[in-house]
C-alpha cells in the first residue's frame, strides 16, 4: 500500500494581480521523509509554488494539502507542520541565537521546550552560539540559525529556498550534511536550487519546473539512467585530419586536436555498438591508445529539458 502523500498539491494556479501567470496548473505530491528538489531556470515559479504551499501566496485556483489539511480552509493545522527558511537572511541583528528560535516557536503557540531547542541547536552545530547575538554570526552561521527557526516548532515538512545560494563550496557541503541529518530524522525536504550539482548530491527526486509549468518528476537515479547518454573517448595513438568514410554511420566527433573520437551512445540501450564500432575503426586502419567512458551529468539533462532547441532527446 502507498502511504498519503504529505503534500499533495492539485491543478495550481496562481496569476499576479500584473497578470503574469507564474503557476499554470502544477500538481505534485510530495512523499512523507524524501528529499525532492525543485530545479528550474530563474523566474520558473519555484519560490511562487513554494510560497503557495506554504500559504504565504494565494493560490489563483487549484488546491493544497499538507499533511491531509488544506491549506485555505485549515490554513493553520497546514501551516504548523510547514517549516520554511526563506531565500534572504532576516534576522534581528541584535537578539541571541536561543531567543529568536525560542520566538519562533513561540509564534505558533506552542509552549516553550528548551530540551527541543537544545537538541535542535546542537543538531545544527550552533549550540555553543546558543548565547550569541545574531550580528556576531557568520553567512553561514546565520543560515543555520534561519533553518533553527524554521524547525523550531516541530514540523514534519521543511522547505528550503535556495539554501546555498551564494556560499562556498565548503559550507554548501556543511549544509547538504545537515540536510541529510534532517532527513534521517525524519523530515520531508523540499528544496529549490539553481545548482544542479546540489540537487544531483543530495535529492532523491527531481521535478524540473519551467514557465510555471513541471516538466518532469522523477527518482534521481532513474532520471539520470533514463536520459543519461554515455559518451566513450577513443584515444588516438595518431591524431586524424578527419573522421574516415567508413565509420559515417556512428556521427563520431572528432576532438579538436584529431587525437580522439567520441561516440555518444543511450545508457540504458542494450546493444551500444561498442564492439562494432571498434572493429571497425581498426579496419579503417586507426590505432587506439586509450578508452574512457562518461555518463552525462544532471547538469546536461536540465539542459536538454528546458533550453528550447537544444538536444532533442531530452526534450521529447
Ligand atoms: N509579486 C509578484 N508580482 C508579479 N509577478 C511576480 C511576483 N512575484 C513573482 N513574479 C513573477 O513570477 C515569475 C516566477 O517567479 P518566481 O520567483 O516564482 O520564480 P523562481 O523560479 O523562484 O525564480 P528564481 O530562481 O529567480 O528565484 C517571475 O517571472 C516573476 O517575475
Amino acid at each position: 500500500m502507498t502511504e498519503e502523500p504529505i503534500v499533495r498539491v492539485r491543478d495550481l494556479v496562481k496569476t499576479y494581480k500584473t497578470g503574469f501567470m507564474a503557476l499554470n496548473g502544477v500538481s505534485l505530491d510530495i512523499r512523507k521523509g524524501e528529499i525532492i528538489a525543485l530545479l528550474g531556470p530563474n523566474g520558473a515559479g519555484k519560490t511562487t509554488l513554494i510560497s503557495t504551499i506554504c500559504g504565504i501566496a494565494v493560490q489563483t485556483s487549484g488546491s493544497v494539502t499538507v499533511g491531509g489539511h488544506d491549506t485555505r480552509q485549515d490554513y493553520r493545522a497546514a501551516r504548523s507542520l510547514i517549516g520554511l527558511v526563506p531565500q534572504e537572511i532576516s534576522l534581528e541583528p541584535f537578539e541571541k541565537v536561543v531567543n529568536t528560535v525560542r520566538f519562533s516557536r513561540g509564534l505558533f503557540g506552542l509552549p516553550p521546550d528548551d530540551a527541543y531547542l537544545d537538541d535542535l541547536l546542537r543538531q545544527l552545530s550552533l549550540h555553543d552560539k546558543r548565547d550569541q547575538k545574531v550580528v556576531t554570526l557568520s553567512g553561514g552561521m546565520k543560515r543555520r540559525v534561519l533553518i533553527a527557526k524554521a524547525l523550531s516548532h516541530e514540523p514534519q515538512v521543511l522547505f528550503l529556498d535556495e539554501p546555498t545560494a551564494g556560499v562556498d563550496v565548503e559550507l554548501r557541503k556543511d549544509m547538504w550534511e545537515i540536510v541529510a541529518r534532517l532527513r534521517a530524522a525524519g523530515t520531508t525536504i523540499i528544496l529549490t536550487t539553481h545548482y544542479i550539482e546540489e540537487a544531483e548530491a543530495i535529492a532523491d527526486r527531481i521535478a524540473v519546473i519551467n514557465k510555471g509549468e513541471i516538466l518532469l518528476v522523477e527518482d534521481k537515479t532513474a532520471l539520470m539512467t533514463r536520459m543519461g547518454q554515455k559518451e566513450l573517448r577513443i584515444e588516438l595513438a595518431e591524431p586524424v585530419d578527419a573522421i574516415p568514410e567508413s565509420l559515417a554511420p556512428y556521427g563520431l566527433d572528432r576532438a579538436p586536436d584529431g587525437r580522439a573520437l567520441l561516440y555518444r551512445y543511450e545508457s540504458t540501450g542494450e546493444r551500444t555498438g561498442i564492439t562494432r564500432l571498434l572493429n571497425d575503426i581498426q579496419a579503417a586502419g586507426l590505432h587506439m591508445s586509450d578508452l574512457q567512458t562518461r555518463q552525462s551529468s544532471l547538469e546536461e539533462i536540465f539542459v536538454g529539458l528546458v533550453t528550447p532547441g537544444a538536444s532533442g532527446k531530452a526534450a521529447e
